[in-house]
């Protein structure tokens, strides 16, 4: 283990060694910024908790295991309000790192890739109270020490000397500006000077300028700078208006969402405040945007309807067109993450969806092909049919028993107070009536509230996604009925994993066409494109981003149906 790492677990632990922890992990090895030390579920300000977005990276599954076991060594000891505390500095030291690191090499006269991994983190730190918070100059011994104490005495030099002289030139009024984009300047160089002003990625910024124009971009950039706030899903039956009276009452500054009113609030600001008034704790409400609450409301779920949510954990989705369905019908939960199941199954339970809702892990184009060779067994009568019957019932009950261990049934089934345990024993029609595919996408929609994220992707790896979302929307669209609905949806803010893929996929399946949101769906006309797409900008709509397509398969066309899935899914 590196010396560093030793000494930060022995020190007795304060915000700033705890952020510098947190922060190396980020670095190192890829943990997101979010949520240092709190329980699941109370997630604050600076989390994923309601970004049901982009996946949650393995490193950020082992912290939050850590954190249920009891926390680690480096916030030992911290209270809760600590905790808050340094997750807010490690959400802004990630949001502003790339600028912070030009005031720091241009103070320092040092590349930040030739100091080491902790003594950026203490740098960073210090640049960013020094900077944009307005610290005192004193508080520069702060970090000296705390170097010393992680590192040795030569780093403590090295933060002196660059961190005085960030405090010098902020005194002077000279502190280095990154240069703005300019008349004259190529596009590469305008993305360039934006991106560092705004602490983005060039690629990103530039694929942006593209997309959106100057004018937009700036503002997405403004707006994934700020810090973010907040909406809240209540439980049917709750009264958003007197659940907001009642925060109020607790200095909660919330208001009926402008979007979904009847089962919506936003909370603007003290997180903290809504987390004490046990709103979220008691199961009464879940933190989930209202972009993502717009695209359920654009699959317009029915009660006793089929539903398949194809992607569906952490589940957020799942559970708010469970609730719209009122109890009746059934809603299956696929996902390739099998441990995110085994919560989204709890949290069914809690919000009394237990009885409508089962899960099953799988890669979703194994699962649709499982289903094809289903109903072409099916369709050939006698005996193969009965066989294939069969199948579907073992398979269930399987999947039922691989998934729920016997505590878990008991919790499930107590807590519905029904037969919840046993929901999952149904098997699973083979064409469902409604679809939703919340395909895994970049995020590039909700890099407000996940810091870490900008910094992660890459345009390879949204190539790489953008062939993945063709192949599971094929996968996808095999699963609807005829005459049913899928919802295609995104938090990508990428045309090539929006508008594009939505062509591609018209192309292949002439079966399928967009159909816009009917009034019923209550979309506000404001969050359609010309083209009938749900299109959130977080800069507009003040929401996360969101891309989602309601696509209807024809009822009578039932060759190109079969054609079409023949074609994706070869009978061999
Ligand atoms: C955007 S997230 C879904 C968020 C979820 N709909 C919600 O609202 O809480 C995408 C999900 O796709 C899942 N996924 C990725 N590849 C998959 C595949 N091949 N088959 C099934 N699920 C997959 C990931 O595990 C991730 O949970």
């Amino acid at each position: 283990m590196q010396l560093w790492k030793d000494r930060l677990a022995a020190m007795r632990p304060t915000e700033r060694s705890a952020a510098v922890a947190q922060l190396l992990r980020i670095e190192e090895e890829g943990a997101f910024a979010g949520l240092v030390g709190g329980s699941p579920g109370a997630d604050t300000d600076e989390t994923a908790a309601d970004s049901d977005d982009a996946e949650e990276a393995p490193a950020g599954q082992q912290q939050r295991q850590q954190q249920q076991q009891g926390g680690d060594a480096w916030t030992r000891g911290l209270d809760a309000r600590d905790k808050r505390a340094v997750t807010d500095l490690v959400a802004s030291v990630t949001r502003w790192r790339r600028r912070l690191d030009y005031v720091i090499e241009a103070c320092s006269g040092r590349r930040m890739a030739d100091l080491d991994a902790p003594l950026r983190q203490i740098l960073r730190i210090g640049a960013l109270e020094l900077v944009e918070q307005g610290a005192p100059s004193h508080t520069v011994n702060e970090h000296v020490e705390l170097a010393k104490r992680i590192m040795h005495k030569g780093s403590g030099g090295v933060a002196n000397f660059v961190l005085r002289e960030i405090a010098r030139r902020r005194e002077a009024g000279t502190l280095p500006q990154p240069p703005p984009p300019a008349k004259g300047m190529s596009r590469e160089q305008a993305a360039e000077a934006l991106a560092v002003g705004a602490s983005h990625p060039t690629w990103l910024v530039a694929g942006w300028l593209q997309q959106y124009g100057p004018k937009a971009t700036m503002e997405l950039l403004r707006w994934n700078n700020r810090k973010p706030h907040h909406a809240v899903r209540l439980a049917p039956g709750l009264d958003p208006a007197a659940v907001c009276k009642r925060l109020q009452g607790l200095d909660v500054a919330a208001q009926p969402s402008r979007y979904l009113p009847r089962e919506f609030i936003t909370v603007q600001q003290n997180m903290q405040g809504l987390l004490a008034s046990g709103l979220i704790g008691s199961g009464q409400g879940q933190v989930q945007d209202e972009a993502a609450g717009l695209v359920v409301a654009l699959l317009q779920p029915q009660p006793g309807e089929d539903l398949l949510d194809a992607c569906a954990a952490p589940g957020g989705k799942t559970l708010f067109a469970a609730a719209r369905m009122q109890g009746q019908g059934s809603v299956l939960a696929l996902d390739i993450g099998r441990s995110r199941l085994t919560a989204l199954r709890r949290m069914a339970a809690r919000q009394q969806h237990g009885r409508i809702v089962s899960t099953r892990a799988a890669d979703l184009r194994d699962f649709a092909e499982m289903l094809a060779r289903r109903r072409r067994l099916a369709a050939t009568g006698g005996e193969e049919a009965q066989q294939a019957q069969q199948e579907a019932e073992q398979e269930a009950e399987q999947a039922q028993q691989a998934q729920q261990g016997p505590s878990e049934a008991a919790e499930a089934s107590a807590a519905a107070g029904d037969d919840a345990a046993d929901s999952g024993h149904k098997p699973w029609p083979t064409q469902f009536d409604r679809v939703l595919l919340d395909a895994p996408c970049s995020g590039t929609g909700v890099l407000a509230k996940r810091a870490d994220l900008r910094w992660r992707r890459t345009p390879e790896q949204i190539e790489h996604m953008a062939s993945l979302q063709g192949e599971l929307l094929a996968a996808a669209a095999s699963l609807v009925k005829p005459g049913g609905v899928l919802v295609y949806s995104t938090c990508s803010l990428e045309a090539s994993e929006n508008q594009q893929q939505v062509a591609a996929f018209l192309a292949a399946h002439p079966d399928f066409a967009v159909e816009p949101p009917p009034a019923e769906a209550g979309i506000p006309a404001h969050c359609l494109s010309p083209e009938g797409y749900l299109l959130m900008l977080p800069h507009v709509h003040g929401t996360d981003g969101a891309f989602a397509v309601r696509l209807r398969r024809s009822g009578d066309n039932e060759s190109s149906s079969a054609a079409a899935e023949e074609a994706a899914w070869p009978t061999s």
